[in-house]
């Protein structure tokens, strides 16, 4: 008798020898299912990456489970997205592969797929017909999927993300057709180990994980959040290098309370409200067990969309025993930093001499807040409960002052400064006279006519950061910004907002969304085998960032560089979030390389395609 395991073993060296790819598809199984350890290294593009990735293969039992994934050829090779190359498999590799009548005689470049592809997209007129144009190519076609984002990352990007992705999820009910990540529901809870070893991909180095209470500024959606997570990490792929094959989108699904959606014929998860309490824990604490226990240490979890009380609780809970990182708390708080140094530039003074208004308590509102007090405490040398009074927040109650300290939510304390009590924002802008205003609580069309002429009326150039998402809950659109301010506003906002001209000049608003930040910021993190976050990191990531504006871009009023660049950008964040974690005594890859940003750019994942003979 011969055991399955066995059988399939023998099974698979019948087959194997059909061509060079399938012993390549073997070596990709050992490494996990993605060959570029072996073969990038080889070919010049992606030369580090043996080292990084070389410590985390699967062992011989994970190689059997699922055993169907082993061989690729003929008709299989152009139904796995992560191989095809569609019409260019040149006539050699058709020859060897067996694809010889299953595809139309025409042999195309990549650079020719490409031009095709932008241009069919650019066809389509409504923004998520183009977002399922790129879902379906990057589930037909993976490197032309990730050339072509790459290539077009400033027309692409609101494709792929916001705020596209935002009415993709609102919709993915109707639009769903294959899972692109994990789903982790209630039904799954004493399996979530079991449920983890499904996913066919072995060495993931991040997940980017939500429960879609809170997405973007669209509020809850249940299962169908699921759209952030695929969207983020494509980013992680597009804009900081990572492998795919090391990419797992998780939702965890605990309910919702999105009545809509639950009436909705069409949703995708379960079908009553939230669980909350000690069912919530016991799932994100299996959950949290089971990716260790999985993947090892090393494994990044990114936090992203979770409802205020959870992000804050979970971010606290895991930060010190895992490799946690929350997107909205620390990503965005990351990026305004950078955008808000960057600017001192054009406005002026030193970070201690500014005074910042936020509209908006939580996870974004009071993450930047603390981040730019650690930064001034940084610089200044002053204590943190010195360099905090300076920062004032507002929520749906008013001002944030001391009167009202014992009904604050934990997260909100430390912002409780000594003031009479004030109700709206324009009476906050008026009694603080902020020479920053920043909002961030999800709700468009509040930086209204009054307020940002007030801002206008006492500082000669207001900085406006309006971070909310998707565009239509954006606080202000850049054209309000620069016409209510006669001009004089430096503005940033979480979603992309076209030129605007306006008393004969033309400008140019900034995106500050954490796109900027978090590719490169977990690129860094994996490439020095960091195994905690620590804020000087992001402090880090702010600098590595803010450096990277150039007197081009601060002439045209900018206070980010494009993101045409971020490849680049992101190696730097990397390189020098990796020296920070060195330096912290976190990095556990040794030796430390010797140029951090030359290694960080050879460790980059590259789409181009390579050759199967
Ligand atoms: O996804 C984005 O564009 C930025 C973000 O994290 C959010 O708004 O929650
Ligand atoms: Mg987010």
């Amino acid at each position: 008798m011969i055991s399955l395991s066995k059988s399939i073993n023998i099974l698979r060296l019948l087959r194997v020898g059909r061509g060079a790819l399938m012993q390549r598809t073997m070596k990709e199984m050992r490494n996990g299912g993605d060959s570029l350890v072996d073969v990038e290294g080889k070919s010049g593009f992606g030369g580090g990456l043996e080292d990084v990735y070389g410590e985390d293969r699967v062992t011989e039992d994970q190689l059997v489970t699922p055993w169907t994934v082993s061989v690729a050829s003929g008709y299989t090779l152009l139904r796995d997205p992560r191989h095809n190359k569609g019409l260019a498999f040149t006539e050699k590799e058709r020859d060897a592969h067996y694809l010889r009548g299953l595809l139309p005689p025409a042999v195309l470049s990549q650079e020719l797929q490409e031009k095709k592809i932008i241009h069919n997209l650019r066809q389509y007129k409504v923004p998520l017909h183009k977002y399922m144009a790129m879902m379906d190519l990057q589930e037909r076609n993976e490197r032309l999927f990730y050339k072509l984002l790459i290539d077009n990352v400033e027309e692409l990007l609101p494709v792929v993300y916001t705020p596209t992705v935002g009415e993709a999820c609102q919709k993915y009910g109707s639009i769903f057709r294959r899972p692109q990540g994990l789903y982790i529901s209630l039904k799954e809870k004493g399996k979530v180990l079991e449920v983890l070893k499904n996913w066919p991909e072995k060495s993931v180095q991040v997940i980017v994980v939500t429960d879609g209470e809170r997405i973007l500024g669209l509020g809850d959606l249940g299962s169908q959040g699921m759209g952030i997570p695929v969207g983020k990490l494509s980013l992680y792929t597009a804009l900081g290098g990572v492998r795919p094959s090391a990419c797992l989108p998780i939702t965890i699904d605990v309910g919702t309370n999105n009545e809509q959606l639950l009436k909705d014929e069409f949703y995708t998860g379960l079908r009553h409200k939230r669980a909350t309490g000690q069912e919530y824990t016991e799932l994100l604490d299996e959950f949290m067990c089971a990716v260790k226990q999985n993947y090892g240490e090393k494994i990044l979890v990114q936090f992203e969309d979770f409802a205020n009380h959870n992000a804050f609780e979970l971010l606290s809970r895991y930060r010190s025993t895992h490799l946690v990182f929350n997107d909205d708390i620390q990503g965005t708080a990351s990026v305004v930093l950078a955008g808000i140094i960057a600017a001192l530039k054009l406005v002026g003074g030193t970070l201690a001499d500014h005074t910042f208004l936020f509209l908006g308590a939580g996870e974004a509102g009071t993450g930047i807040a603390e981040l730019v007090a650690l930064e001034v405490s940084k610089q200044t040398k002053a204590p943190l409960e010195h360099t905090r009074k300076k920062i004032w927040l507002v929520d749906s109650k008013g001002l944030i002052v001391s009167s009202r300290r014992e009904s604050l939510q934990h997260f909100k304390k430390p912002w409780a400064h000594d003031h009479e009590p004030v109700k709206g924002l324009l009476d906050a802008v008026k009694a603080i006279k902020p020479t920053v205003l920043i909002g961030s609580s999800g709700v468009g069309k509040t930086f209204t006519k009054e307020v940002l002429e007030a801002m206008a009326s006492f500082n000669e150039k207001p900085l406006i950061l309006a971070l909310s998402n998707p565009t239509s809950q954006s606080e202000c659109t850049a054209e309000e910004a620069y016409k209510w301010s006669k001009g004089r506003a430096i503005f940033a906002s979480g979603s992309p907002f076209d030129t605007v001209e306006y008393d004969g000049r033309v400008f140019v608003p900034g995106q500050a969304n954490n796109a900027y930040i978090f590719p490169g910021f977990g690129l860094g993190l994996i490439i020095s085998g960091a195994i905690r976050v620590h804020d000087d990191m992001l402090l880090a990531a702010s600098e590595a960032l803010a450096a990277q504006v150039t007197q081009e871009n601060f002439d045209k009023g900018l206070i980010y560089p494009p993101f045409s660049n971020i490849r680049k950008i992101s190696a730097h964040i990397a390189a020098d979030v990796a020296a920070k974690a060195y330096q912290l005594g976190l990095g556990s890859r040794l030796p430390q390389p010797k140029d951090l940003f030359k290694y960080a750019e050879s460790c980059m994942y590259t789409p181009i395609y390579r050759s199967y003979l």
